[in-house]
């Protein structure tokens, strides 16, 4: 490719995650040809594998897959990858509001008016998550009512007791990494209804947390890229996308480089506030632009830290710990698969991860092991390695884990999110109907832009 300035395929695929990688797998599987542009100079995306000391990989991004993600099982299973289950034996740590509990199961020992608020808030919010059709969010009954408030409201308005919408914000912090206040009920509707209600959002075993791949999850988009050999082109942002409303005349894709891509179609396989970054030319239509503008992503650092072995196991504790005020509000075992060390895996989310990136490193990093021995006790002072990832500062993420959108996006301007414009199509998590926000939610977006496109080009 080197020197080659200028390049026609039949569809040019912006963006190397789970999303674009499908795509352009299913794409070229039917006799298509492709090129996938990616910024980055790796392909994954939001999955990223870093190195223990001894040399296992470990996420830093993405990581977990559970039942009911069928696309994403399926993917590992054909790319002949194997899962293993994560670490949850013995206790789990429960701080919420003054109390402190050890317990196993699901359910933490609280207060048992918090707890009944709990399970009535819950309940509520998984009757409305069920009438919220997943393609359509913005025809549901309550719509409407549901979009001009944000999930704080709805949760306020639901929840009785201080401690059942702490921990609710927790629940937010940890699911969407943003505040119940940023974010639009109706989104968080369809959220938990994509996923088939709050449980398997949270849950690990029986939930999204359940299982881990062997070798690290970013070898999904690496065992794809493998397949897709050349088709797959590397540092090449895509700054600019010229089209024509009638189809038949293509696009044109440019990089940062200068590499001219014309195509037949184009798939935009980015989150939707680095499709908002692209320069389109004509300019997109109205409701396109102006959904891209409300969908802001959320933040979050992961931080992996490392001790010589998974010593809380020795006390018969899972590694499972959740605080509704400290900083690292959810923390799991995330020993590597050969067990060559102990691994606690933590997050600052949401407003946590706002102030943690606003810290000097050692700052941050004394305040993650602070919380850490608050957890588990003095073992966890002296970590072999502390690695952290600010998803923020990543110039082609932005945020993470996903986007969401603020109040009144999906009624007014919901149906943009995957309606194609003229030769553009919109792939990516965000516009999944099960599983939005997850490897699963990607993978499907990239089946389902692959079966919108095959049709145009015969
Ligand atoms: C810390 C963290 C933890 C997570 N945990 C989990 C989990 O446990 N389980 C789970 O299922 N999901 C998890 N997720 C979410 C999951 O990683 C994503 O849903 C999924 O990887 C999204 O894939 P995608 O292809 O839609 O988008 P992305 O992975 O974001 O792919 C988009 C690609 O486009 C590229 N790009 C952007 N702009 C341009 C441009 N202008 N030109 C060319 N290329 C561009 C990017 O570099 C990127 O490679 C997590 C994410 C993070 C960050």
């Amino acid at each position: 490719m080197a020197g080659v300035m200028e390049k026609s395929v039949d569809v040019v695929i912006v963006g190397a995650g789970v999303a674009g990688l499908v795509a352009a797998r299913d794409l070229i599987r039917s006799g298509t040809d492709v090129l996938v542009l990616e910024a980055r100079d790796r392909v994954g995306g939001r999955l990223l594998n870093g190195q223990l000391p001894g040399g296992a990989p470990i996420e830093v991004g993405g990581q977990w897959v559970g039942p009911t993600q069928h696309n994403a099982m399926k993917l590992i299973r054909e790319l002949g990858l194997r899962t293993y289950p994560t670490y949850g034996e013995g206790e789990h740590i429960g701080e919420f509001g003054t109390s402190r509990c050890r317990y196993t199961g699901r359910i933490p020992k609280l207060n048992p008016l918090v707890l009944a608020d709990i399970g009535q808030t819950q309940y509520r919010l998984d009757r409305i998550a069920r009438q919220v059709a997943a393609t359509d969010p913005w025809r549901a009954p309550h719509a409407e009512e549901l979009d001009r408030q944000t999930f704080d409201t709805w949760l306020r308005r639901t929840a009785r007791t201080t401690g059942g919408r702490d921990f609710f914000r927790l629940v937010t912090e940890a699911v969407f990494s943003t505040e119940p206040e940023d974010m639009s009920a109706l989104w968080a509707a369809f959220y938990v209804g994509a996923a088939g209600g709050l449980d398997p959002l949270i849950n690990v075993t029986g939930g999204a947390q359940q299982d881990r791949v062997v070798g690290g999850t970013q070898r999904i988009a690496l065992e794809l890229a493998e397949e897709l050999g050349d088709r797959v082109l590397l540092e090449a942002p895509v700054t600019d996308i010229d089209w024509q409303p009638t189809a038949t005349t293509g696009v044109r894709v440019t990089t940062r480089s200068g590499l001219t891509v014309r195509a037949r179609r184009a798939v935009v396989a980015v989150p939707p506030p680095l499709a908002a970054r692209i320069r389109f030319t004509p300019g997109l239509p109205g409701d396109r632009d102006q959904l891209v503008q409300r969908m802001p992503t959320g933040r979050v650092i992961k931080v992996n830290v490392a001790y010589e072995e998974p010593f809380w196991r020795h006390a018969g504790l899972s590694g499972q710990a959740n605080s509704t005020h400290r900083p690292l509000g959810t923390v799991l075992d995330n020993t590597p698969h050969d067990g060559s060390c102990g691994v606690l895996v933590g997050f600052l989310e949401g407003r946590h991860a706002d102030a943690g990136s606003r810290m000097d490193p050692g700052e941050r990093r004394a305040q993650v092991i602070h919380d850490l021995v608050g957890y588990f006790g003095p073992l966890a002072r002296d970590p072999l390695a502390y690695i952290e990832r600010d998803w923020a500062e990543e110039e082609y993420s932005r945020g993470c884990y996903g986007a969401f959108a603020v109040p009144g996006t999906l009624t007014r301007f919901g149906p943009a999110l995957r309606r194609p414009v003229g030769p553009l199509h919109w792939a990516g998590t965000e516009t999944a109907t099960r599983w939005a926000g997850y490897i699963d939610g990607a993978a499907e977006s990239g089946h389902r832009v692959a079966d919108e496109i095959l049709p145009k080009l015969s």
